[in-house]
């Protein structure tokens, strides 16, 4: 009899959330695998990003920061929670959205839509720029030319320097992104399986480009994806149509820390289109995205094995030391257009000059060392240059 009592008050007690001890759990969090309230998961996720910026010293008092936003899930809600820490803890800081318009019928176009009312929703200024203004191209008109192959490269060349030029023009001081966790991790291991000693040094820094013209940090850079997909679902304040979903969330939400990747968005995306959730949540049409992808569903595997998979290879990352017979780049300016460049022009200058000559292949590929005005050397190897990128797909390595 006791011994069953005791055994009900046990079964009883681990229906708590492990955390606060009273209320009942109503996810399994994906970072920690701990069974938690509502009320906690959302003061762990705020509180941890808090606690990064803080330690990290992201911001000063008085700065004013754009917020890189695609209107996807990272964006939307790095903007909603850097906005409530502003407010919460005083940061000081006077926010702003910026968008860039890549020129992509269907995808920017839509999702663009959602930071228009993210705009509204949280009360910040929005700054959209386009690749059309800028350099004279849509993707829409790159991938007529060049085709699905390559096209990343030019997209993710392009939206770093239009970044950089959205910030410029909004007098900003920072650029904060919304990579995550698992981007990061996915970019440690495609830098070490490129052997880009560089890039790696590079991509697991929190705060970048500070010798460039703005420096861009990353506040979720120890973030769970599953858990930023989550966060919108139980947050009430978020946007008034997700305080629809909180039953069938709840209901899957234990279970979905088991399921494959793939699924478990699957399952978020399809029923945030049909309850019309305030983020976009379609893939790029022109990314085939197979090599990142194959990394992806690598770490998403070891994942589900050891939630801090994700956590340590971000540690390998950082804990990697380039040798000092390595040989780093000499950071320049571009002889062309004056933004920040290692080579004679810019590697926005190369890939324009390409595209306007009607040889868009030209700048492809990576430049080791010497100048690459040097065209005509490049265009002698077109296979080779395009193999050196084949394995690149999906924009940068870097951030
Ligand atoms: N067109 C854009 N305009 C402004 N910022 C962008 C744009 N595309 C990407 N970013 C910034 O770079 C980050 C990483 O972009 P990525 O393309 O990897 O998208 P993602 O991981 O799907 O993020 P999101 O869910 O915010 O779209 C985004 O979170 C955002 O801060």
């Amino acid at each position: 009899m006791e011994a069953s009592e005791g055994k009900s008050k046990k079964q009883g007690a681990s229906r708590l959330c492990c955390l606060c001890n009273q209320r009942r759990p109503v996810l399994k969090r994906p970072k920690t695998l701990q069974q938690i309230c509502k009320e906690c998961f959302y003061e762990v996720f705020e509180e941890e990003i808090h606690q990064v910026i803080v330690k990290n010293h992201l911001f000063k008092s008085g700065e004013r920061v754009a917020i890189g936003a695609s209107g996807g899930k990272d964006s939307t809600v790095l903007a909603y929670v850097l906005s409530e820490l502003n407010r919460r803890h005083s940061y000081g800081l006077d926010l702003f959205l910026l968008s860039i318009d890549e020129g992509i019928t269907g995808y920017r176009d839509d999702s663009l839509e959602t930071v228009k009312r993210n705009e509204l929703q949280y009360g910040l200024p929005l700054q959209i720029l386009s690749y059309k203004d800028l350099y004279g191209w849509t993707m829409d008109d790159i991938v007529k030319m060049i085709g699905l192959k390559n096209n990343c490269t030019f997209c993710g060349v392009f939206r770093r320097q239009a970044l950089d030029r959205g910030a410029a023009l909004l007098k900003v001081d920072k650029l904060v992104t919304g990579h995550n966790a698992d981007d990061i991790a996915e970019t440690v291991l495609l830098n070490i399986l490129r052997g880009d000693i560089a890039r790696l040094s590079r991509c697991t820094s929190i705060t970048t480009g500070e010798d460039g013209p703005i420096p861009r940090c990353k506040p979720f850079k120890y973030t769970y994806e599953k858990e930023i997909v989550i966060y919108p679902f139980i947050t009430e304040s978020f946007s008034c149509s997700f305080s629809n979903i909180y039953s069938f969330f709840f209901l899957i939400s234990l279970e979905l820390v088991n399921l494959r990747y793939c699924d478990y968005l699957n399952i978020v995306h399809t029923y945030a289109y049909f309850k019309k959730l305030d983020y976009f949540s379609t893939e790029c049409i022109y990314s085939p995205n197979a090599y990142r992808g194959f990394a992806r569903e690598f770490i998403k595997d070891l994942e589900r094995l050891r939630p801090r998979a994700i956590l340590d290879i971000i540690k390998s990352g950082e804990d990697f030391r380039i040798a000092t017979t390595t040989k780093m780049p000499e950071q320049g300016t571009c002889e062309r257009c004056g933004y920040i460049s290692s080579q004679k022009w810019c590697k926005a200058c190369v890939l324009l000059d390409g595209l306007n000559r009607g040889l868009p292949k030209m700048g492809i590929g990576r430049a080791r060392g010497g100048v690459n005005g040097d065209h005509q050397k490049e265009t002698k190897k077109p296979a080779s240059a395009a193999r050196s990128l084949e394995s690149k797909q999906c924009g940068s390595l870097d951030f």
